[in-house]
């Protein structure tokens, strides 16, 4: 992998807000040290100062648009992915999932495993990730040596569960806590030194514990700790499915009201560093608490459709103020790719305005009021790039284009032979680009940068 300074002649799509699709056509992105140093119309700009770039120069048919942000997957269940997704949450942890990922407590399956993993992700565009390990340092170590490899960007944490789990996937609270803190430490030092654009690493711990059935308050208080200690992300399951709930406030009921939200907030957890998957099942008060705390949500539809039996009231809680952001949550979900997930999150969203017609003495925990603005491709799309940017606090450096930022990005050709729709070339460029985003995939994605680099 080199560093490249290059310049990007043609059309520079992205969603600077939720309601907008800012379509740059003929203008130039200089890219240098992994960051954008200029976007200009191309008629403004002299180029001959630029004659050591690499020069790209985009057909009609192509245009440059950020890369996704994956806010949620667990990399073990890749093996899994596409299968097992006709039970309950419970049970699918129980039967499938706990046996599945105790398989990485062999490295060199892991190594297989997360090298398959990463090289698809980055495939499907999927330039930022914040993945779940599991339980295993050895494992969730070999995760961020790949992930530094292949140059993804990514979150990464070791899974924590000192009960309710099997014998075989289960380690005590000193265990998971002394772990946690080897892995920050050892993502920290791979980190010195790596620093290609002069200020982000690549490579970022975070504090996870799996969701707070699997964890003892005295292990959730001391990873709350271990956050405040060394300042870094962590990732959680949130408010998911109606009887993940009522186990916690089984398990808990007086810590605060026994819910999600509370727990988090009196174990240290709820900070803005935090971001928690799912949020189906929050109540405003629950919400509006986030909001303060600054910490968002990864909604995963896919997978709500599948486990939640409900949907993340994306506007609902957009328009509360909460960052929302978009996940593949592998493998609970069947699509590695985040173009299904973007699909699935409009799809849930413009559900809600019809399932909640004529239901008046339905309660709906999950969707209050539903007189919200249109979750679309476009709004969909900026949830999938910067929308995940701003809720790992990261939105100043990338998820748009804008000068000063680093350079994740993909390059999309809608016209491929084997693509999967056919392309005009009489259309906008506007409709292009929705077309990938309804119609395309992969096939489409024929190159990948993150922090300028070419992956
Ligand atoms: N979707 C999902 N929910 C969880 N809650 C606890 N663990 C998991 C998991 O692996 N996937
Ligand atoms: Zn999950």
């Amino acid at each position: 992998m080199t560093i490249q300074k290059c310049v990007f002649y043609g059309t520079i799509i992205d969603t600077p807000d939720p309601l907008t699709l800012r379509v740059r056509k003929h203008h130039v992105c200089v890219v240098n040290k992994g960051r954008i140093e200029i976007i200009e119309p191309s008629a403004s700009r002299n180029l001959d100062e630029h004659q050591d770039y690499v020069f790209i120069k985009l057909s009609e048919s192509q245009f440059i648009c950020p890369g996704f942000v994956d806010l949620h997957c667990h990399a073990p269940q890749y093996r899994q992915v596409g299968s097992a997704t006709e039970v309950s949450l419970l049970e699918w942890l129980t039967k499938f999932t706990f046996p599945n990922e105790a398989r990485c407590s062999d490295p060199s399956y892991a190594q297989d495993l997360y090298t398959k993993l990463v090289s698809r992700l980055l495939r499907n565009g999927t330039t930022t990730a914040q993945y779940f390990a599991t339980i295993h340092l050895e494992a969730t170590k070999i995760l961020a040596e790949i992930c530094q490899e292949k140059g993804q960007r990514a979150y990464i944490g070791k899974v924590c569960a000192d009960q309710n789990s099997p014998d075989f996937y289960i380690e005590t609270t000193d265990e998971g806590v002394r772990n946690t803190e080897e892995f920050i430490n050892y993502v920290h030092h791979m980190q010195k030194g790596r620093d290609i654009a002069g200020t982000n690493a690549l490579i970022h711990p975070v504090i996870t514990p799996r969701f707070i059935p699997t964890c003892s308050i005295n292990m959730l208080s001391q990873l709350g700790q271990l956050a405040k200690k060394y300042d870094v992300h962590i990732q959680s399951h949130i408010a998911e499915t109606a009887d993940q709930v009522a186990f916690v406030h089984y398990l808990y009921p007086s810590i605060g009201d026994g819910r999600d939200v509370a727990i988090f907030r009196e174990t240290g957890l709820l900070t803005n560093k935090a971001v928690f998957a799912h949020g189906v099942y929050l109540a405003d008060n629950e919400v509006d608490e986030m909001v303060a705390s600054g910490s968002g949500v990864a909604s995963c539809p896919i997978a709500n459709f599948l486990f939640s039996k409900g949907i993340t009231a994306i506007e609902h809680l957009r328009r509360r103020g909460l960052n929302v952001g978009l996940g593949t949550d592998i493998g609970g979900a069947y699509s590695s790719s985040m173009l299904p997930v973007v699909r699935a999150a409009v799809f849930a969203n413009r559900t809600m305005d019809f399932v909640s017609f004529d239901r008046s003495n339905a309660t709906l925990p999950f969707f209050p009021e539903h007189k919200d603005a249109v979750v679309d491709f476009k709004f969909a799309f900026y949830l999938a790039t910067l929308g995940g940017a701003r809720a790992l606090n990261i939105d100043s450096q990338i998820g748009s284009f804008e000068v000063g930022k680093q350079f994740d990005a993909l390059l999309i050709d809608c016209n491929k032979e084997s693509q999967a729709f056919d392309y005009w070339n009489e259309d906008e460029m506007d409709i292009i680009f929705e077309k990938w985003v309804n119609a395309g995939d992969d096939r489409n994605i024929t190159g990948v940068w993150v922090q300028g680099v070419k992956v």
